[in-house]
């Protein structure tokens, strides 16, 4: 069997005819890829090795306490996006852009470490980034350059510190994932093109948030829980990782979908995840492999973002589904007959 590295599929992107911003894509993917492979090693240490689970005592730029991981591995791609041909390094972890290399052609949106909670529980956990070009910002405000829309991405990906450690990538054509080979030293594609598959059977939330959640979000839930005895009629499987990483690699491999609405807790009112560098990342991933990602209603890659660290309501998976739930927030008349027992009383509440 002939193995596709990521080198070989990077540099058949680029092309023959070099060109600047695929060539510069294609080195900042290879820098982000060697800076994984450490913190990689870092976390086969566990609490071996040091900047494992510690908590800082600080907080990030959107008041999450700081694991000791989080600030590791935030030093370790600041630094390797010093080696890239990258403008402005924008993270979860920083309250402002870094600016880098003024003419480089792109800028970064990183979370570095998704999934902190998992930290110390063995756990998969991974790093997020968002790649868009470096346009200026002419107000002398660098982190206005992130406040492009999701479409404007030019790439994004993912990588995984699960049982294999891998990368999920694309391009802008197809969604491609990549295992990092410690036989051959390097990554290596192990899908192509990947698709999310079409029908649904798991669904994916945080259900201690039920009481917060609004109307349309607990119907969506009660009817997948009545299984093949409620208006869906057959049986789903619920999953919740608390990475998002893990729970978009799950829905990639076989379908699904995950939901974090806005709830009514203090501070959740648009969920929990960041626009910049955790829903737009995952989108782009998610629509360039068949699937849907919205803020329950509208396309989260048509998103103007007001700042660089905004959340907003996320679900994404299986295109079918992801329209489902729009349904019961727009039109939830349209799910088909919906006897009152469905309506109004959900198993939670029974
Ligand atoms: O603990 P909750 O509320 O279920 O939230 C889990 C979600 O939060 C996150 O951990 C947020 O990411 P960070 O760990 O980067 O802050 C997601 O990976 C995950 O989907
Ligand atoms: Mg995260
Ligand atoms: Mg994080």
């Amino acid at each position: 069997m002939t193995v596709a590295t990521l080198d070989a599929v990077l540099n058949s992107y680029v092309g023959k005819e070099q060109d600047d911003l695929r060539a510069a894509v294609a080195a900042t993917v290879r820098q982000l890829a060697q800076a994984a492979v450490k913190i990689r090693h870092t976390i086969n240490q566990g609490v071996l090795g040091k900047a494992f689970a510690g908590t800082r005592g600080g907080f990030n730029a959107d008041g999450d306490a700081q694991k000791d991981l989080d600030v590791y591995a935030d030093d370790i791609f600041l630094d390797a996006m010093r080696h890239a041909p990258v403008a402005l390094y924008a993270s979860e972890e920083l309250e402002q852009p870094v600016l880098l290399n003024k003419d480089a052609p792109i800028a970064i949106a990183i979370d570095p470490l998704d999934g902190s909670s998992n930290i110390d529980t063995n756990v998969s956990i991974g790093t997020i980034f968002s790649l868009l070009p470096a346009t200026g910002a002419p107000d002398g405000n660098p982190a206005a350059t992130f406040l492009q829309p999701g479409e404007k991405q030019i790439g994004a990906g993912f990588f995984i510190y699960g049982p294999q450690l891998a990368l999920v990538l694309s391009l802008g054509s197809g969604t491609h994932v990549f295992v990092q080979s410690t036989r051959l030293g390097t990554f290596v594609q192990a899908y192509e093109s990947r698709i999310v598959p079409t029908r649904a059977h798991e669904f994916a939330i945080n259900a201690a948030n039920y009481r917060h959640w609004d109307e349309a979000v607990r119907l969506y839930v009660d009817d997948c829980l009545k299984g093949s005895e409620g208006p869906r009629e057959r049986d789903f499987n619920m999953r919740w990782i608390a990475s998002l990483v893990a729970d978009c690699y799950r829905i990639l491999m076989r379908g699904g979908v995950f939901l974090y609405p806005g709830d009514k807790r203090r501070g959740y009112g648009q969920g929990r995840l960041r626009l910049v560098y955790e829903a737009n990342p995952i989108a782009y991933l998610i629509e360039q492999a068949g699937g849907a990602a919205t803020d329950t209603i509208g396309r989260i890659l048509e998103i103007e973002p007001n700042s660089l660290h905004q959340r907003v309501p996320v679900v994404f998976g299986s295109a079918k589904e992801v329209a489902r739930i729009t349904r019961y927030h727009t039109d939830p008349s349209s799910i088909g007959e919906r006897s009152p027992l469905f309506g109004n009383r959900g198993l939670f509440r029974a």
